[in-house]
């Protein structure tokens, strides 16, 4: 029937943040893809975005990733935290990780520029386990997963300064993320411009890994 897979997508249950190629993948990542909209305050925001500005402000911006997936970056690796930005991160953990989750104990701090984007990929299991959990400040952006072996099965989360996304099981091992260049920017028919993102990106140890050994990590996972 004509017009069946369009009035399929209109109609597709779940919130306004997710989108996906089906119900049945929608369903599937209900819980391995979520997206918490206004998970920080604006207070929450600006504590974070004040600590972290003049930090990244002292690096360029770079083009090349050491796994060329990211254009347009600079980042670093955050382990020491004013007593306000632990208790924002005490929040994340306790929103996205189990009690037997460990973390890395460096948080990744990235800063992507207006143009900058981050191509599709997994991150590596030999640096990171099951859970990835992010914050977005300052400009919206839109995170798209797509299946590695059936790349028809995609879902496009919506993040929006303030909100809080998991990745965790087969959506962080089964799905590639990008992070989507200007350009390309649109949720659904919904034109997200990009200016300038920060994201705060907690992760759990690799699979099998004591925190001990958390110290032969590279900067970056
Ligand atoms: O900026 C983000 O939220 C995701 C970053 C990312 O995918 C990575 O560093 O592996
Ligand atoms: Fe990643
Ligand atoms: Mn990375």
């Amino acid at each position: 029937m004509a017009g069946t897979g369009l009035l399929a997508l209109r109609t597709l249950p779940g919130p306004s943040w997710v989108r996906g190629s089906s119900p049945s993948v929608l369903s599937r990542l209900r819980n391995a893809a979520v997206v918490r909209p206004g998970f920080l305050s604006v207070a929450e925001e600006e504590t974070l975005s004040r600590e972290l500005d003049p930090e990244l402000r002292r690096r360029r911006y770079e083009y090349d990733h050491w796994d060329a997936a990211i254009h347009g970056f600079r980042e670093t690796e955050k382990s020491r935290w004013s007593e306000a930005s632990r208790a924002i991160l005490q929040r994340v953990q306790a929103a996205a990780f189990g009690p037997g989750q460990t973390l890395l104990s460096s948080v990744h701090v990235l800063d992507l520029e207006a143009r900058g984007y981050i191509k599709p990929h997994v991150d590596s299991v030999k640096f990171c386990g099951a859970t990835i959990a992010g914050l977005s400040l300052l400009s919206p952006s839109v995170m798209r997963l797509v299946h590695t072996q059936e790349p028809e099965e995609w879902l496009e989360l919506l993040l929006e300064p303030g909100s809080l996304y998991i990745l965790r099981g087969s959506a962080r091992y089964d799905f590639s993320h990008e992070i989507l260049r200007d350009e390309e920017s649109f949720f659904g028919e919904r034109r997200i411009p990009r200016g300038r993102r920060i994201s705060v990106i907690c992760r759990s140890l690799p699979e099998g890994m004591g925190p001990g050994e958390s110290g032969q990590l590279p900067p970056a996972c």
